[in-house]
């Protein structure tokens, strides 16, 4: 996969001031954007959030998922830090697109979780594919990474593309009564790692 740099401006958000990089996927025409705050080309470990787009979640006020808290809170805790960087990564309902996620969800508003909707549309239960970091992050001058997430799978992506993860840092939030199965269903089939029922950050 080859990724093009493009340009970067200033973005002013809720949380702080950011500069927004933005990378081209050449084969697909993707575009993909990373928010970061702060000097990311020192030696000191960069917090950073891989976040997967969520346009439901992200844009329209979903309740079904926990993105659009996520994000948030991704951006608050590097602002509170002032260093750090979001990757926006245009995976879509964990890669398999907006019209197929909504078609996943009718499958879930008949009784399916998340993993057996996918399933039944002939997907696997996450069609992510976390390659198209690497250039970006060695774009960006980043030598090790904090990273927040629950999901496992993401620090072993990582990993397997060389890149060092110096320390998971949970990052629960959103949870509300329209999507406690849908966590429920991550915790006990994705293998995301949650440290208490109600969703809360420890820290
Ligand atoms: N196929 C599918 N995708 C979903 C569904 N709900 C949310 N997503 C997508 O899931 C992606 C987010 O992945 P999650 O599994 O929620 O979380 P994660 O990114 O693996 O892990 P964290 O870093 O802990 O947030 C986004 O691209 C969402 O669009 C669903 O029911 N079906
Ligand atoms: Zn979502």
């Amino acid at each position: 996969m080859t990724i093009r740099y493009v340009e970067s401006s200033k973005l002013p958000t809720s949380w702080g001031m950011f500069e927004m990089h933005g990378f081209e996927e050449v084969e697909t025409g993707k575009e993909h954007v990373v928010l970061s705050m702060g000097d990311l080309d020192t030696d000191a470990p960069v917090l950073a959030r891989i976040h997967s787009e969520c346009l439901t979640g992200d844009a329209l006020f979903s309740l079904r998922c926990d993105c659009g808290a996520q994000l948030q809170h991704a951006l608050h805790r590097i602002a509170t830090e002032g260093r750090g960087a979001v990757f926006y990564l245009r995976q879509e309902g964990r890669g398999i697109g907006l019209l197929n996620k909504i078609r996943a969800y009718k499958l879930q508003d008949c009784g399916a979780d998340t993993v057996e909707a996918n399933e039944r549309l002939g997907f696997g239960a996450d069609m992510r594919d976390y390659s198209i970091l690497k250039p970006m992050i060695d774009h960006l001058g980043i030598k090790s990474i904090r990273l927040m997430t629950n999901n496992p799978r993401k620090v072993k992506a990582l990993q397997d593309l060389g890149v060092e993860v110096t320390e998971r840092l949970p990052h629960q939030s959103g949870r509300n009564p329209h999507n406690t199965n849908y966590l429920s269903t991550k915790k006990g089939k994705l293998g995301h790692l949650f440290d208490d029922e109600d969703g809360s950050e420890r820290s």
